[in-house]
């Protein structure tokens, strides 16, 4: 029987062109070609099917891949019911394994980071300021020498102390262990699941059994959060709701209306909850913030324009919600860095829970990963008019032209944090990314605070930053350098 669902599955995918190989085995050698050379296999197809959907294979599965506006607009439109996040992503990163079952399979979280953490931002902007500028004074200390820094790794850093501040409060956000243990979860945690998927479908319980990487970090964080959920909740059992309780995101899992009351009480779902977030959270928004650092340090005629606008708005109103809103141009340069930069080759994923039939007739059979290719969209010359050039106020220019900036009702269209099928930085839909809000907000205090007070270049005679890549998603080399001072007169 499943070899009579598999032939089914196949012949209803036939129709669908493919790149690379397509017999039983030598597809195979079409699934390694894409772990080192992903990003030209999706090229290549995108090249040659023009727009029009095609597929890959994997070691463990055939993708369907879709590069035009039209079919991300199907995919936006989808319901549930037809086209599933949570099952393609529950798929393809082994989640259940090795997230655990609930944050995979109740992702309660999702709605407290789309709810909570957003409504809550305003409020809580001085103590991410003050987190951030603190981060910054011990990680890269504003000397009047230049000093040589690991970029990634020093970002990463202040990104994750920064963010903890609003997940899990003081002092933990600052514990060195901590940091550790969250940063090395999301790491782990990728690497698990692309080993997995390395695998033949006959070995994964053994592989995934072998690398899971949750029962160790869950063990070293569960040392540190337990005390203080169990703390919490015994305040919360002795005085009903804890009006004092610290605002942030271990409070808000705790008193979540999303899930029952024992599992959002139960410590090993907010361990593993706030494990999960951080995963979301870190290494994202640290890539956008090193993609964005760099494309200064290249084009350092941009820093001034930044500036001009940053300080003013700053010196008005201050470290605040309402100053972050003001920074249209930062807003647009930022979009532009992570459009020319930081664009998948394919990110962005949905399972089809039945057959699932895009408007332009195609079919793709229930069971198949569907994957969007952010980069072919992203460079699409009726999306984005010259697309390989950096155009820093792109959305700025479009924002003013349709009046965005100006005036009460302003929509938010050309916003880095509004989603669009033609702009899938964050995702698509009603799935797109609940975080992105707060991770716009963050990049923007990030940048300002940088701007205000560093003077950043690349070391002299370094040729700027190296990328390299794996199934088609770019990781920024870990050895760029950046160098820092402090501000001065002149570079
Ligand atoms: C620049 C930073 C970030 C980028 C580029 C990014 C990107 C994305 C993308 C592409 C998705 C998939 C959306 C889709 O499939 O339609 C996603 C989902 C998600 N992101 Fe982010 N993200 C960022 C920051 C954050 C932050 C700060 C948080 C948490 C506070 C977060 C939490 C999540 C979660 C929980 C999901 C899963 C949503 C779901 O299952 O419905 N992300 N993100």
């Amino acid at each position: 029987s499943k070899w009579w669902n598999y032939r089914s599955h196949m012949t209803k995918l036939a129709a669908i062109p493919t790149v690379g190989h397509s017999g039983l085995l030598s597809s195979y050698l079409s699934a390694y070609r894409f772990i080192k050379r992903g990003g030209a296999i999706v090229q290549e197809g995108c090249d040659k099917y023009r727009g029009g959907p095609f597929k890959i294979p994997l070691l463990d599965k055939w993708i369907v891949i879709i590069s035009s506006t039209d079919m991300v607009e199907d995919f936006r439109k989808a319901g549930d019911h037809e086209l599933s996040l949570q099952e393609a992503f529950r798929e393809t990163f082994h989640a259940d394994l090795v997230l655990g079952k609930q944050p995979a399979v109740d992702p309660y979280h999702v709605g407290v980071i789309q709810g909570a953490l957003t409504r809550n931002m305003a409020s809580k902007l001085g103590d991410l300021y003050d987190e951030l500028a603190a981060a910054f004074n011990d990680e890269i200390p504003a000397t009047n020498e230049w000093v040589e820094t690991m970029a990634v790794e020093k970002v990463l850093r202040i990104v994750c102390r920064t963010t903890n501040r609003i997940f899990v409060g003081l002092p933990l956000c600052r514990n060195e262990e901590w940091k550790d243990i969250v940063i090395d979860y999301a790491t782990r945690c990728f690497t698990a699941s692309q080993s997995i998927n390395l695998s033949p479908k006959f070995l994964q319980p053994f592989v995934g059994w072998y690398v899971n990487p949750r029962p160790a970090s869950f063990k070293r964080a569960n040392k540190h959060l337990r005390p203080i959920i169990l703390d919490r909740l015994e305040k919360e059992k002795m005085h009903g709701l804890d009006k004092d309780a610290p605002q942030d995101m271990l409070t808000w899992l705790i008193n979540s209306g999303n899930v029952d009351e024992r599992q959002r009480r139960d410590p090993v779902n907010l361990v593993l909850s706030i494990l999960t977030t951080n995963m979301g959270a870190i290494h994202t928004t640290s890539m956008a913030f090193t993609h964005a650092l760099f494309n200064l340090a290249l084009r350092p005629e941009l820093i001034d324009i930044l500036r001009q606008e940053i300080e003013p708005v700053i010196q008005e109103e201050g470290w605040t919600k309402s100053a972050t809103g003001k920074l249209d141009k930062l807003d647009s340069f930022l979009k532009e860095s992570q459009r020319v930069s930081a664009s998948f080759s394919i990110s962005v994923q949905r399972k089809p829970l039945k057959d699932f039939v895009f408007t332009n007739g195609i079919v793709v059979p229930a069971g198949t990963i569907i994957v969007a290719s952010p980069r072919a969209i992203h460079f699409n010359e009726s999306n984005y008019p010259n697309p390989s050039e950096f155009d820093a106020f792109r959305s700025y220019r479009l924002r003013e032209a349709e009046g965005e900036t100006k005036g009460k009702n302003m929509s938010y269209k050309h916003h880095m944090a509004t989603p669009d099928s033609s702009y899938l930085t964050f995702g698509v839909g009603k799935h797109a990314c609940p975080g992105r809000f707060f991770a716009v907000t963050e990049l923007k205090l990030l940048m300002s605070h940088t701007l205000m007070y560093y003077d950043f270049k690349f070391s002299d005679g370094a040729d700027g930053p190296k990328r390299n890549e794996f199934g088609g998603r770019l990781n920024l080399d870990e050895t760029t350098k950046l160098m820092f001072r402090k501000r001065g007169d002149s570079n």
